[in-house]
């Protein structure tokens, strides 16, 4: 069984409890109160390269990252460093997150948030509407097509905007029958995990331009960001340098500044 495998197994798990403990109808009930979620597209579509940033404690990879006592402090810090979305990993087994998180971090900023989760039924999508998201992940390594295309649909009739993961040529191929609009290029396959970073550079030709392009994973700091400007990355998604620097704040900063350099800015 793939690493891929075992953790979406373990969602099912929890998910299940969750499911018990609180009816899909209880949620839906609490989601009339809710304030309809932002326009991510908008937020990613600025001139220049977005910065993501990412509230992540643990990985599968590289076991715990960092403590992260206080997630709306961390999430405080990046938005005071521009960030123009947070992710937020609520994965419980692998990544020690949770909605919690998701909600305590929306109480503390008014940027956009992702829920960072293997995202496999609508369930979940209310759960992200109810803590507070306005984008969910998608992978498409964990779905089959038709689950893939029912979940953008009700991500986007929702309000939320959906973030299609991809990995793999033909993954692309799915992300785009699926109507997905941004497409996250991961450069870490969750099969193996191991990291490449020159994956965004051969699947972003094959992302059309009016999609929003963002590279995931593996970027250490401004110079990893502009590489993946090169090749046409409108955000670049960013957990462990940050989470592992002493400075998140000047880190997300750092990135910001790179990413708004007039060069890119100009691209359009
Ligand atoms: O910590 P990094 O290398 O900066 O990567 C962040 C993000 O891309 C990574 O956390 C991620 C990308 N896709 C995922 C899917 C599930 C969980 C986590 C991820």
């Amino acid at each position: 069984m793939s690493v891929l495998d075992e953790i979406v197994d373990g969602v099912r798990a929890d998910l299940a409890d969750r499911q018990a403990a609180t009816p899909l109808e209880e949620l839906k009930e609490r989601a009339r109160s809710v304030p309809r979620p932002q326009d991510v597209v908008a937020a990613l579509r600025r001139p220049g390269v977005q910065v993501i940033a990412e509230v992540k404690r643990s990985s599968p990879s590289k076991g715990p990252l960092a403590e992260i006592a206080d997630p709306a402090a961390l999430a405080r810090d990046y938005a005071a460093g521009g960030a123009a979305l947070i992710s937020v990993l609520t994965e419980r087994r692998r990544f020690n997150g949770s909605l919690d998180d998701l909600a305590a971090v929306r109480a503390a900023v008014s940027t956009p948030l992702l829920r960072k989760d293997f995202v496999v039924t609508s369930y979940q999508l209310w759960e992200a509407l109810v803590h507070g998201a306005d984008a969910v992940l998608l992978i498409v390594a964990a779905l089959d097509q038709d689950a893939l295309v029912s979940l953008v649909e009700r991500a986007q009739s929702l309000g939320l905007t959906p973030l299609v993961e991809v990995h793999t040529e033909e993954e692309v191929g799915r992300a785009l029958d699926a109507g997905a609009t941004v497409i996250g290029v991961n450069a870490r396959d969750l099969k193996t995990l191991q990291v490449d970073r020159d994956t965004f550079a051969r699947l972003a030709p094959l992302i059309p331009a009016d999609r929003v392009r963002v590279a995931e994973s593996g970027v250490r700091g401004p110079h990893d960001l502009l590489a993946y400007a090169g090749h046409g990355a409108d955000a670049v998604l960013v957990g462990e340098s940050l989470v592992r620097g002493r400075h998140p704040r000047d880190a997300v900063a750092d990135l910001v500044t790179a990413g708004a350099h007039p060069a890119l800015r100009d691209r359009n």
